[in-house]
This record gives C-alpha cells, structure tokens and sequence, in this order.
C-alpha cells in the first residue's frame, strides 16, 4: 500500500525563553494507506499537539509533514482548507456536533461545503448513517442521542468526504469502556474497508490492540511501545 503521511524531525514548541513548553520533539514516522496507527501516551505526552500538525490545523516548529504528497506543514491557508475538505475527516473527543441540526443535517454538513445538491446529499447521508448503525436515527438531534449515538454521528460527518485521512483524538475519551470498544471496533471496520488511513489518539491501553500499530509519546518524543 502506499504512503500517505510522512512526518519527517516534527517538533512544536510553545512559548518562548524559560517558559518553553516542548509539546513534540523530533517525531518522524510514517503511515500508508489502510492503516489504523494508534497515538498512545499520558495526558501531556503531545498527541493532541502531534494530530493538529498532521491534520494542519497546527504548523510545526520545525520538520516537514507530507499528506497524500502535500506538504501541511508549509502549505498556505488556501490550500489547507482545501486539502481538510476533501482529504482529511476529524472525529474529536467533545464529538462537536452543531446541536440545532438533527443527526442527518449534521451528516450532511461537509456535503452542503463541498456543494453537493440536496438529492444527492439525502442519499449520501441515508448510507453514511447506515453504515454507523444509525438508520433509524436520522431525525433526532444530539441531545436526544446517547455519548456513543453522538460520536457515531461525528463518524458518520467525518467520513461524508469520503476522506483519504481519518484523524481521531480520543474519540472514546467521553464514553464507557464498552461504548468505546464499539467506536474503536467501528473505526477499524471503516479503515480497513475503505482504504483510508487514521491516526487516533488514546491514552486507553484496552483500545490499542485494534489498532495495526501503535506510536508511543513521552513528553513529545516517541518512544518504543
Ligand atoms: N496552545 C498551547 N500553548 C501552550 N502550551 C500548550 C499548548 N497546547 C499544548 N500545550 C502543551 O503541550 C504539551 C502537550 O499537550 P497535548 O495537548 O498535545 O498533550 P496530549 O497528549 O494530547 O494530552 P491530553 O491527553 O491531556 O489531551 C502539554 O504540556 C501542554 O500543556
């Protein structure tokens, strides 16, 4: 399978003099296509930290970080935002759904960016809410579905783009353990299925065994599992 992240001397430091905080430290791997790769480390270790840089929602203080070929960590806005619509997929911890909009809306709301007509975009919801075993759920709003209901959604949202990258930071985080496994279950029958890639922080050592590989931080630096 090919290459599609390829994180080369990553470090992000944040503040200045004595007050500087080495979130990431010299981090270089790199993930292919169809991979489920695991994040793991203590509250602090910098995965958050390590998952924005990928996803350029964050720029490194040194290094490179290539997506499927572009380099995110020195692309311009533009091209960012591009790349984020059409290539990467995000599944946060808070699952941050738009709580007005019923489940189906919130599906829908990379498709109505990405200017999908309505009648395409109700038949790509109806699949994507299928395939997370919420069919029958289309109508009701966040607050009327449970944690794992919830993140299924954002799930459900991430994958609308049919991204190359699924990038999860601590996506069970918020849920019972037997919640979690469900999410986690559920990620790795999508990315196996689909071809895509996904990253995934968790400090859940139960969660890790799902995962093909697992990358260890300590204090922003990998360290062996
Ligand atoms: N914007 C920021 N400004 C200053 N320090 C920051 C900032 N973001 C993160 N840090 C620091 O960088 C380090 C790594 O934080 P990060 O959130 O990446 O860790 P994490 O492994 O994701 O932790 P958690 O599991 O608690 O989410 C921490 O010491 C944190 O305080």
């Amino acid at each position: 399978m090919g290459e599609l992240i390829r994180v080369e001397h990553v470090s992000r430091d944040f503040g200045k003099g004595t007050n500087v905080v080495h979130a990431v430290r010299d981090v270089s791997f790199m993930a292919s296509q169809g991979e489920l790769v695991a994040v793991r480390g203590r509250s602090g270790a910098g995965k958050t930290t390590l998952l924005n840089i990928v996803g350029g929602l964050d720029k490194p203080t040194s290094g490179k970080v290539f997506v499927d070929g572009v380099d995110v960590s020195h692309a311009g806005e533009s091209e960012l935002v591009t790349l984020r619509r059409r290539s990467i997929g995000f599944v946060f911890q808070s699952f941050g759904l738009v709580p007005i909009l019923s489940a189906a809306e919130n599906v829908g709301v990379p498709l109505r960016l990405a200017k999908v007509g309505a009648a395409e975009r109700e038949q790509q919801v109806a699949v994507l809410l299928e395939l997370v075993g919420l069919g029958a759920h289309a109508k009701q709003r966040p607050y009327e579905l449970s944690g794992g209901q919830q993140q299924r959604v954002a799930v459900a949202r991430a994958l609308a783009n049919d991204p190359k990258l699924l990038i999860a930071d601590e996506p069970t985080g918020q849920l019972d353990s037997e919640t979690g496994r469900s999410i986690m279950d559920l990620l790795r029958a999508i990315v196996h299925a689909r071809g895509m890639t996904a990253l995934v922080a968790t400090h859940d050592a139960a969660l890790i065994d799902l995962a093909d590989r697992v990358l260890v931080l300590r204090d922003g630096a990998l360290v062996e599992p």
